[in-house]
């Protein structure tokens, strides 16, 4: 197949996956990076059609602006893969003024040394670009977990192997002039690999996509979007997990609320209860070890799930006093440069060491709670051993 049919190709597919992006994208935040990878789509394969359109080794100076286009294309992707890894996007200021040095170097470069100078400068700002984003998406790789792992490695070795190639052919443009760009062997195998490319980007994108929603629906489902912490449902899979694995170690249950938390509402606020209870939250999920969950059961009343080998109620009274001494020492910080502390009572369940003694549990857990707040809150009180 000859490059300007393979070029058409690839610029149809880029286009068609751009739009399928951006429609996905507007039903998503940005924070997706969905915008970035439609806009580079949509402009890469814009920026196809318009080198066709002007010829391959057109030494016109509106060369430029395809290559200019390409340029800002992965720029795009850049900012896109960064927003998905969780981290700001490049500015568009940046953006911007990466994409215009680019093309003064380029339109300098082609007035110099014409096509030779045009596809050097273009096949190195690209070789950079694809090299970089397969840097990011290896970076990529260590701050995400699971399954989203493999859709990021893919992106990085195509990215990878797309920059190398294309490196070759910038040192290629300066040592043999341009023909073997489009001619021969190597001209074959760059576009042969940039159609497979161009293939894998868009469905290894929704792949992303597809990994990313699901994990967002999945921590939807199983976390308080309030504090972070396990929700019921959350609790429900810790807890399966945790008497799933052999020998389960032993539990204990250490059931937290705050103390006339309805006053904190009522005289500050409930945006100032609001960040009572996520001060709290970070508080308690600070003093548990690894293993150990928290979870928020509802309203202002919190669960701790104390695990360890051979653990007994008393250790669980250790940990839990050591919670309401640092939670009874914790300063919330209100609107207007005032703040306030709060008090927490405190009720331990028995040991358990089987899924069937949770529900005992909770209710030893439950009932200690409810003493230690008759007996005049801010205390910790411990269950009867015998679930
Ligand atoms: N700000 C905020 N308040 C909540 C939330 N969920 C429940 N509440 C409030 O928490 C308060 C709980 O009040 P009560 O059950 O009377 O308990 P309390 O005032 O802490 O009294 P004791 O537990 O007996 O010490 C209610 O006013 C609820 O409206 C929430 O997500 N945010």
């Amino acid at each position: 197949m000859d490059p300007s049919t393979v070029i058409l190709i690839l610029a149809l597919n880029l286009i068609a996956i751009g739009g399928l992006l951006a429609m996905i994208g507007r039903r998503m935040d940005d924070a997706a990076g969905m915008r970035g990878f439609a806009t580079g789509s949509l402009v890469f394969g814009l920026a196809y059609l318009l080198r066709l359109a002007l010829g391959h080794a057109s030494t016109s100076l509106a060369a430029v602006l395809p290559d200019a286009a390409m340029v800002y294309a992965t720029l795009c992707y850049a900012t896109g893969l960064r927003q998905f890894g969780g981290r700001p996007p490049l500015g568009q200021r940046a953006i911007a003024g990466w994409t215009l040095g680019f093309a003064t170097l380029s339109l300098a470069c082609t007035l110099a040394w014409q096509d030779v100078g045009r596809h050097a400068v273009l096949n190195a700002g690209l070789a950079h670009n694809y090299l970089w984003l397969s840097v990011l998406a290896t970076l990529g790789t260590r701050r995400v977990i699971g399954t989203m792992r493999w859709p990021l490695t893919v992106l990085a070795v195509i990215t990878g192997m797309l920059g190398l190639l294309t490196a070759v052919r910038a040192v290629a443009a300066v040592s043999l002039g341009v023909q073997p760009l489009f001619n021969g062997l190597p001209a074959q195998i760059y576009y042969g690999y940039a159609t497979i490319t161009t293939v894998l980007l868009g469905p290894n994108l929704l792949w992303m996509v597809f990994v990313q929603l699901n994990d967002r629906l999945a921590r939807l489902a199983t976390h308080d979007p309030l504090t972070g912490l396990l929700n019921r449902n959350g609790l429900d899979a810790a807890l399966d997990r945790h008497f799933g694995s052999r020998p389960a170690q032993a539990l204990v249950l250490c059931q937290i609320d705050i103390d006339h938390f309805k006053q904190i509402n009522d005289s500050h606020g409930h945006a100032a209860g609001d960040a009572v209870l996520q001060g709290v939250a970070g508080t308690l999920a600070a003093h548990v070890r690894g293993g150990d969950f928290v979870a928020r059961l509802g309203g202002e009343e919190f669960l701790v799930g104390c695990c360890g080998a051979g653990l007994a109620q008393d250790q669980a009274l250790a940990l839990a006093e050591r919670l309401r001494d640092a939670l009874a020492a914790q300063s919330h910080p209100l609107a207007g440069g005032t703040s306030l502390r709060c008090t927490v009572s405190i009720g331990v369940s028995p040991a358990i060491v089987a899924r069937s003694g949770w529900e005992a549990a909770l209710r030893a857990a439950d009932a200690a709670l409810y003493q230690a707040k008759h007996a005049g809150r801010n205390r910790v009180v411990v269950a009867a051993p015998s679930v």
